[in-house]
């Protein structure tokens, strides 16, 4: 299947002339906004999902999802205010065909959804979809009793025969190399006969706040989860089969997305204002107030949203971002510019993103003039002089902010294909210009 329209197009970076100074809407979590689709659909009421993120990965999603005979109507919210969804359950239909683009929510929530159509789901996606991986979720279905196709390699593309319904119970897979696998499981466990109980037997598990979000957000739909951290077994998750109520929830912003604009606010040493950063959240980017605290700025969070405030000095850092993954390529971006090395840890993973982000982020900031090394489960950065050049992208959309994030302090750089940012943030180069008041 064709990928996105890949825009070779290059978009000169803005070079930053002073601090920053600016308040910052960021859309929608893509996170919260694809689970709270799945969650809506496997619901037995209607529900609304307000300031849903509108971009490639959730509009794929609601395409996927409506394939299958859900009901998504777009419109204003039930108080006449602001973008909102409403969902209409209705019993889940195959045949469909799913386009999954390199959405890596939808290619791994959507074919324990397919095992309760009444008929095949087809899944297809971008080239890359095909390279990422997908076994644990074809494993565990067909442990659990679902009927699958696919061409032997554990990923896409891949048909679900779906029969109206799936046994379920207990399974075990390897999630190390995809917090994903897990959620999938637990977010359709309901709908199960037996519900489910998903046992992770890998040595490693990135991206723990991913699996929070899950948990937290089944249980606001009235499931009944068992987690390591309420008392249960280490890694394992169990799910009790149950009707999912309707809700009416306020996607919060995205923190992950809100990251480009606070490493503005720590490279100029100015000041960026998120409005709406929630007080309590299991979003992965929460952990940028630690972290690019620890490199410099200092931030606030006041009932209005945050308040990010740069030093003027950008320090290097030594973190395991296994949990936060998602965060690497911006934060190599701004340990780029820093005033002493940096080394990130816990990401092997990433190798498996929508393109191997560590090989990518290292070739292109050493093409800038950098020091950038891999190591077997992260990079090395030792920051140095840059200078502008092309930035590539690899359609991935956080290389792309992460090489605006170098152009504020590099002139002449130059992003190859930002339209990719896309994939979660359409809107990136207007809110970048409209922040440096371009
Ligand atoms: O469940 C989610 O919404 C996500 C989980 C993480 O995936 P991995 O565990 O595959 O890194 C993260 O990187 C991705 O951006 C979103
Ligand atoms: C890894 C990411 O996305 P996906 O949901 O496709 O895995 C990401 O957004 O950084």
């Amino acid at each position: 299947m064709a990928p996105n329209t890949a825009d070779t197009a290059l978009w000169p970076a803005p070079h930053a002339s002073g601090a920053v100074d600016a308040t910052v809407h960021v859309p929608g979590s893509k996170s919260v906004t694809n689970r709270a689709l799945v969650l809506a659909s496997l619901s037995s009421e209607p529900g609304w999902l307000r300031r849903p993120l509108r971009s490639r990965d959730t509009l794929l999603m609601a395409g996927a999802l409506r394939a299958m005979g859900i009901e998504i109507e777009e419109g204003v919210g039930p108080d006449g205010t602001g973008e909102a969804w409403r969902v209409l359950p209705t019993g889940l239909r195959g045949p469909a065909t799913v386009d999954v683009g390199n959405a890596g929510t939808v290619m791994r929530f959507l074919p324990p959804v397919a095992a309760l159509a009444d008929g095949p789901v087809r899944f297809d996606g971008d080239p890359r979809s095909y390279e990422r991986p997908l076994t644990g979720v074809i494993d565990a279905l067909r442990q659990l009793g679902a009927r699958i196709d696919d061409d032997g390699r554990g990923a896409l593309p891949l048909t679900v025969h779906g029969s109206g319904a799936l046994e379920g119970g207990q399974v075990a897979i390897d999630a190390s190399s995809s917090s994903q696998f897990v959620s999938a499981l637990l977010l359709s466990g309901p709908r199960f006969n037996q519900g489910v109980e998903v046992r992770h037997t890998g040595s490693t598990l990135p991206s723990m706040p991913h699996i929070r979000m899950t948990v937290d957000m089944l249980r606001a739909v009235g499931a009944q989860v068992d987690t390591p951290e309420s008392g249960g077994e280490p890694n394992v998750w169990r799910v009790t089969p149950g009707a999912l109520l309707g809700r009416d929830l306020v996607i919060e912003p995205d923190l992950s997305n809100a990251q480009p604009f606070l490493a503005a606010a720590l490279v100029t040493g100015g000041k960026v204002v998120i409005p709406d950063w929630p007080a309590h959240t299991t979003q992965p980017g929460d952990r940028l107030r630690e972290i690019f605290t620890e490199m410099g700025g200092s931030c606030e969070l006041t009932e209005y949203g945050l308040v990010f405030t740069g030093s003027g000095s950008v320090h290097g850092i030594d973190v395991d971002l296994g949990e936060v993954g998602e965060l690497t390529p911006g934060i190599a971006a701004v340990a780029a510019l820093a005033d002493s090395p940096s080394t990130l840890r816990g990401v092997a993973h990433l190798r498996l993103h929508e393109t191997d982000r560590l090989a990518a982020l290292t070739k292109e900031i050493n093409e800038l003039g950098g020091d950038v090394t891999e190591t077997a489960d992260g990079l090395h950065i030792r920051p140095r002089r840059l200078h502008g050049g092309v930035f590539h992208t690899y359609d991935d959309h956080r290389m792309a902010t992460a090489g605006a994030i170098l152009g504020l302090g590099v002139e002449g750089v130059q992003i190859e294909n930002v339209a990719t940012t896309a994939k979660t943030l359409p809107d990136f180069p207007d809110l970048w210009t409209g922040m440096l008041g371009a």
